[in-house]
């Protein structure tokens, strides 16, 4: 058996790459599971190859994925939009974001120790210590800070604020010593409060993207790469709307439209009884309630919705 990491059975493949592991990963997985895209990764091993596409999937630390992307050593790849801008404006600006992929959501924020008193926005921290795994962003946001504290200052006794890089397990820094406050990513606020921390600032606000490189290499099979880009629109779109069906009156149906407008249009039936239509349109998820309401404020009758399993958009 060819070993994987063999350059010939990479050959000819288009190569995605995926978080290896954290947060990302089984959401990728099930995204993967969803297009169609088979594959068994075995233990250990961060290359699998798809069995029903020319196509291989390399499992990558998240934040290596933008520079091989960027780079083109990869067709396609997932990561945080947060990785995205910490691998900075060389990598970035060779990344185009393909898609918002709704999972991954958390914010990159300043937080500080809720007992100190002394620190209470951001520029509170200058000229003192702040650990973060974000040094890059961190080192950018606190520079322009210093600036204009120093700027206010007359320039007397200019201070500079130190940004101290730790791997993981940021949130330990504060009680630890290691530094005064700390950049790191907040979703519902629970390890931060568990710290006894609390959010003072916020850097960026991030979600996991699929992106692509700017320049696809010229061996990119360019028709794969958009098949899979299609599915796993149609992946996520399924995801994120629900079907909406009801009957309406024609005196009604108007203002109907107005409430459903679908995505292109809604789908307008004709029904036995010649003065009513039924109408199916998508609606976004989080919206489905306050549609179903004001559907039956215009007249809608027998309205339900129904989860989509997989669609093209
Ligand atoms: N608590 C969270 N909620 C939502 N998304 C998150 C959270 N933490 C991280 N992410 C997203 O997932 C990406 C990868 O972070 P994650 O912590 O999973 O990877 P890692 O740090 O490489 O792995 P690990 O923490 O297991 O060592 C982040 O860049 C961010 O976009
Ligand atoms: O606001 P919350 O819902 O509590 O999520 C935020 C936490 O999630 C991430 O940590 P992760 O689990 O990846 O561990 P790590 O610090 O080892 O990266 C992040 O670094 C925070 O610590
Ligand atoms: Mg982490």
């Amino acid at each position: 058996m060819s070993h994987l990491f063999n350059k010939d059975a990479l050959q000819g493949r288009m190569l995605f790459a995926i978080p290896k592991k954290g947060r990302l990963y089984d959401k990728c997985v099930e995204l993967l599971s969803g297009a169609d895209i088979q594959f068994r990764r075995q233990n250990r091993l961060d290359v699998a190859l798809v069995h029903n596409h020319p196509m291989a999937l390399v499992f990558l630390p998240a934040a290596d994925i933008p520079r091989f992307v960027g780079e083109g050593n990869v067709d396609l790849g997932i990561t945080g939009q947060d990785m995205v801008a910490e691998a900075g404006e060389d990598v970035s600006r060779l990344v185009a974001e393909e898609l918002e992929l709704g999972f991954g959501k958390c914010s990159l924020q300043v937080q500080v120790p809720e007992a100190d008193a002394s620190l209470k926005e951001p520029k509170d921290l200058v000229g003192r210590k702040v650990a973060t795994s974000f040094d890059k962003l961190a080192q950018e946001y606190f520079a322009q800070l210093d600036e204009q504290v120093n700027a206010a200052n007359g320039g007397k006794e200019p201070k500079k604020t130190q940004i101290e890089y730790v791997g993981g397990s940021v949130e330990a820094a504060c009680a630890l010593g290691v530094a005064d406050g700390i950049v790191d990513l907040v979703e519902s606020g629970e390890t931060m409060r568990a710290c006894g921390l609390h959010a003072i600032g916020t850097l960026l606000a991030s979600q996991a993207v699929l992106i692509r490189p700017v320049t696809p290499h010229a061996r990119s099979n360019q028709s794969l790469i958009r098949l899979i880009t299609s599915r796993i629109k149609g992946v996520i779109a399924a995801s994120q709307y629900v079907l909406c069906q009801y009957n309406i009156h024609q005196n009604d149906l108007q203002e109907a439209i107005k409430v459903t407008p679908g995505r292109r249009a809604a789908t307008v039936t004709p029904l036995g009884d010649k003065e009513w239509s039924a109408i199916s349109a998508m609606v976004k998820k989080g919206d489905v309630a306050t549609v179903m309401d004001r559907l039956g404020e215009v007249g809608a009758t027998d309205i339900f919705t129904l989860a989509l399993d997989n669609c093209r958009t």
